[in-house]
């Protein structure tokens, strides 16, 4: 639970975080005063600011308006290529994301969405938890996780459904790590380790396996990390207790890539508190039984498929997740050497990158 630090929260953002909260939730909001309007820090991130605002304890809502909400303000962020000063988010992308929080907060596969304005929104607040790296290969998480993929990919949004976020990606990190120069001592050593793999050439024959690798379009999450998904409270005897959120990278996409960049994550643990600030166990990546096991929890929201068909089905369909798995481990390596140039956050991007590349070529190895 992040019920936030003691940080007080300045008076501007009390101000305004009063106003948008009585402004677009209405109800009990319009009744109190801004000192009895209760607002605190949930996460100050560099992307976006998160508060919890509420209403006072002894004041009940009036109607359906809730008691409780996050406010979710856009942060600037660091442009790729411009890493000397920060913009504005692209406006282009607060339109996209914002409809997509709309579509999927409506479709109830989000959080509810109270409020929207240029400068944030005002999302449901829901009591929970994120997962833990450990917990994404507890059998009835991953079975979950799996079908909530499944639902996720089964979504009609109105988005450009040419397949182009992958490579369109990952050709435009490539030509940013082509211009990048490092200026610190450990990166350029670690630089110049990563340069032996000849990136440019390696990039041409996974774009050439991913070619001949057979893999429906669909509406991708892009990155189902423990991080990205919520225990709700009170669901401990459910079957319905988790919620995918996040949905910043969200787009048209192979459906391998959710496969193996899901399978990948298991990898990775991004909560270690000392550098490099990451703990990774390629022991963990999903075996065969466990990769059977997402695999058939995902496929069980279909109907009727004949049970010959399903075991070749389910054999591809682990072809098709641990191939897309190198196109994951490829792009947030590339992502992760850009990071390592433009990022505030201390993280051991570059260490980081290295394990990525280095477990790619393991894993093609294995898999190609
Ligand atoms: C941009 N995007 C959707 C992703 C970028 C990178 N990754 C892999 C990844 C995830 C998290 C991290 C750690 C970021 C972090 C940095 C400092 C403190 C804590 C976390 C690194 C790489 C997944 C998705």
């Amino acid at each position: 639970h992040q019920d936030g630090r003691n940080v007080a929260v300045d008076p501007d953002t009390r101000r305004r975080a009063f106003s948008w909260c009585r402004d677009f939730l209405s109800g009990s909001w319009k009744a109190i005063s801004v000192n009895d309007f209760q607002i605190k820090i949930v996460s100050g991130g560099l992307s976006n600011l998160l508060y919890m605002c509420s209403l006072p304890d002894d004041v009940e809502p009036t109607g359906v308006e809730p008691r409780r909400v996050l406010l979710r303000i856009y942060g600037a962020i660091l442009q790729v290529g411009h890493p000397d000063h920060i913009t504005i988010r692209g406006v282009d992308s607060i339109v996209l994301e914002s409809v997509m929080f709309a579509i999927l907060a409506e479709r109830e596969l989000g959080p509810r969405l109270y409020g929207i304005f240029p400068e944030g929104r005002l999302e449901q607040y829901l009591p929970s938890d994120r997962l833990r790296t450990e917990q994404l290969g507890f059998p009835e998480i991953s079975a979950e996780i799996a079908s909530k993929m499944a639902r996720f990919h089964g979504m009609e949004m109105p988005f450009n459904k040419e397949p182009k976020w992958l490579f369109g990606t990952i050709d435009r990190y490539m030509e940013q790590v082509k211009t990048i120069k490092f200026v610190r001592e450990a990166h350029i050593k670690k630089f110049n380790k990563l340069i032996k793999y000849d990136l440019p050439a390696e990039l041409e024959n996974l774009r050439s396996l991913l070619t001949a690798t057979p893999s429906p379009v669909v509406f991708c999450h892009n990155d189902v990390q423990e991080g990205n998904i919520l225990m709700l409270d009170g669901r401990e005897n459910s079957s319905d207790k988790l919620m995918l959120i996040d949905f910043e990278y969200s787009s048209y996409n192979y459906r391998g890539f959710d496969f193996g960049n899901h399978f990948c994550e298991w990898i990775y643990d991004y909560t270690y508190d000392q550098w490099p600030f990451y703990k990774a166990k390629v022991e963990n990546y999903p075996n065969r039984q466990q990769q059977l096991h997402f695999i058939r929890h995902y496929l069980s929201e279909r109907r009727g498929v004949a049970p010959a068909d399903q075991a070749r089905i389910e054999e591809d369909m682990i072809t098709e997740a641990n191939r897309f798995a190198l196109a994951s481990h490829f792009l947030w390596g590339l992502w992760s050497i850009i990071q390592a140039k433009i990022s505030k956050i201390e993280f051991g991007y570059m260490d980081y990158a290295q394990h990525r590349f280095d477990t790619y070529f393991k894993q093609k190895k294995l898999f190609s």
